[in-house]
C-alpha cells in the first residue's frame, strides 16, 4: 500500500463526518441557510487566493519543468477557474459574487487552516510537508462530490453544479500530488512520515471546522477598522 493510500483510509471517518454535518446536508436537501453560503464564500475566495500563493512558494522548491507548469496550471485553476463553483454558489444566495466577498476575512476556522499551509511551506525545504497539508484541498471535496452522487439524485437542487465541479478534473491532480508525497516518503525518516501524515489528517480536519465556521458564521467579534 502507497503512503497516500494510508493517508486517504485514515481520512475516511473524518469525511464521513463531514458528509454528514449540517453544511453538506443542507447542501444535499438544497435548503441551506442563505447565509452560510454567504459567510463560506466571505472566507473562500480569500482562502483560494492564499492557496494559490502557497502554490507559488512551492514553485521554488521543484527543479523540474514539467512539475513548475503542473504548478502554473493550478494556480491558473484557483484563480481563475473555481470561482465557477462560487457563482453557482453567488446565484443560491440571489446576490452579485463580488458584493458577497465584500468585506471577508480570515475567519477563525479559515485563518488557522491557513495558517497550517503558510507553517510548511516556510519551515521545509521539501515541498512534501506542504503538499501534505494542502492535499485535502482537492482530495475531501473530491470525496464529498463523489459520495454526494453516489447517494443522492440532485435534479433539480439548486447546488448541483457546487457539486458537479468537485466530481470532474481532480485525478490528475490527486495523482500528481501523491506521487510527490509517495517519493520523498519512500526514502525519508519516519519522523518525517509522521509530519506529513499529522498535515495531511490535521488538514481534513480543517476542512471540517471551514465548513463547520460557514454554517454557525463564526467570526472572531473583533471590530474591523478602516483607515
Ligand atoms: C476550504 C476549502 N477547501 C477545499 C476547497 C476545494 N478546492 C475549497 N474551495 N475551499
Amino acid at each position: 500500500m502507497m503512503f497516500t493510500d494510508e493517508l486517504q483510509r485514515e481520512a475516511a471517518p473524518i469525511i464521513e463526518a463531514i458528509y454528514q454535518d449540517d453544511f453538506i446536508q443542507g447542501v444535499i436537501r438544497g435548503d441551506i441557510d442563505k447565509k452560510a453560503i454567504r459567510h463560506y464564500l466571505k472566507a473562500d475566495h480569500l482562502y483560494l487566493n492564499e492557496f494559490a500563493k502557497i502554490y507559488s512558494l512551492l514553485i521554488a522548491k521543484l527543479n523540474d519543468k514539467d512539475d513548475i507548469r503542473f504548478l502554473l496550471e493550478q494556480i491558473d485553476f484557483v484563480i481563475n477557474g473555481e470561482v465557477t463553483a462560487h457563482y453557482t454558489m453567488a446565484d443560491y444566495v440571489g446576490e452579485n459574487y463580488q458584493d458577497i466577498i465584500a468585506g471577508g476575512e480570515w475567519y477563525p476556522a479559515s485563518d488557522h487552516y491557513i495558517k497550517h499551509m503558510y507553517y510548511n511551506a516556510y519551515k521545509y525545504d521539501d515541498a512534501s510537508f506542504t503538499i501534505c497539508a494542502m492535499a485535502p484541498c482537492p482530495y475531501v471535496y473530491q470525496q464529498l462530490a463523489l459520495k454526494i452522487k453516489d447517494n443522492h439524485d440532485l435534479t433539480g437542487n439548486p447546488l448541483k453544479d457546487w457539486v458537479d465541479f468537485y466530481t470532474v478534473n481532480m485525478d490528475e491532480l490527486m495523482n500528481r500530488l501523491n506521487h510527490w508525497v509517495n517519493r520523498f516518503a519512500e526514502t525519508t525518516t519516519d519522523e518525517n512520515r509522521e509530519i506529513l501524515r499529522r498535515n495531511f489528517l490535521e488538514s481534513c480536519v480543517h476542512e471540517r471546522r471551514f465548513f463547520e465556521m460557514s454554517y454557525r458564521q463564526e467570526a472572531w467579534g473583533i471590530e474591523v477598522m478602516h483607515a
